[in-house]
């Protein structure tokens, strides 16, 4: 597999503020990866040193094989970049907006076929002013992927979505990662992160605490489960590592157990517990 983004010993700082101290990160051609952390931990300094909107004070950073320091116009056509901040509302309509954008690329995607990717077809004749604050997100995407980008940024992308649009963005993302785009996903959303993710970093510090994929980041494969129940004698909570077994002695094989759950920790228990240590 190659590496569509490389990064060593990035550093970023501000007057009397280290952002970003220090990172390390390979993310694959082909991938979802995600970056998760508190807030001000350095994730969108980072991003932005990846898209070329910010210098880095050193370390290496290749990004499509180019140093986006110094990278032109023909790399930056290669991605998609949809910033935290959503873009201006303007006078223009969702239609000509996507078709502005459009022309800004060599092999751009086909503008109506974007805008009901990302839910906007009943708005296309809109001006985005008037959109609600979900639907101008909804703008923001379909700018990002209007330029069919080999790597497509979204820094926090959902923010603003009711519940079915998240989903139905979450299907756009996993139908452009079949098509071999390689996402870079900042988001505060764990099920997000679990539900798109193949890999993940959570950084804290400007520092990685931790990398992994969704189901083992921090141990959580190997990780304990919780068994509960309730009988005549009152409520028990036992953690095992054989839950099939415990449940098969306990009930006898055959007893009903009132109030049987088998739970292990979430990707949310495991990212606490990495920010706790951090904090
Ligand atoms: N232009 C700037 N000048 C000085 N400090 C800055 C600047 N931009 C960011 N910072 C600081 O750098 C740190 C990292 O900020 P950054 O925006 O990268 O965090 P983040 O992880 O993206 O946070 P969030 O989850 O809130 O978006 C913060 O402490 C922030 O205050």
């Amino acid at each position: 597999m190659t590496t569509a983004v490389r990064v060593r010993g990035l550093r970023k700082e501000y007057p009397g503020h280290v952002a970003v101290a220090g990172l390390d990160l390979d993310i694959h051609h082909g991938e979802v990866f995600a970056l998760l952390g508190p807030n001000g931990a350095g994730k969108t300094t980072t991003v932005e040193i990846l898209e070329g909107h910010r210098q880095r004070t050193s370390g290496e950073a290749a990004v499509l094989g180019e140093d986006p320091g110094k990278a032109g116009r023909a790399w930056r056509a290669r991605l998609g970049i949809v910033l935290q901040t959503a873009t201006d509302a303007a006078e223009l309509t969702v239609t000509e907006t996507v078709h502005h954008f459009a022309k800004y690329y060599p092999n751009p995607r086909d503008a109506e076929e974007v805008i009901d990717l990302v839910g906007l077809t009943e708005k296309a004749g809109a001006r985005v002013k008037s959109l609600s604050g979900g639907q101008r997100r909804r703008v923001d995407v379909a700018l990002g992927i209007i330029g069919r980008p080999e790597l497509l940024f979204l820094d926090e992308p959902t923010t603003g979505f009711d519940p079915e649009a998240r989903r139905q963005f979450w299907g756009l993302i996993e139908g452009l990662a079949e098509d071999g785009t390689t996402i870079v996903l900042t988001s505060h959303y764990l099920d997000e992160v679990e539900a798109l993710a193949d890999r993940l970093v959570v950084i804290a510090n400007g520092s990685v605490v931790a990398q992994g994929s969704p189901e083992t980041l921090g141990g959580r494969g190997q990780a304990e489960a919780i068994v509960r129940w309730s009988d005549e004698t009152g409520e028990h909570e036992e953690r095992t590592a054989y839950p099939t077994k415990l449940v098969t002695q306990v009930s006898g094989g055959t007893r009903e157990l009132a109030g049987l759950t088998v739970t292990r920790p979430s990707l949310e228990d495991i990212y606490l517990d990495l920010i706790g240590e951090k904090s």
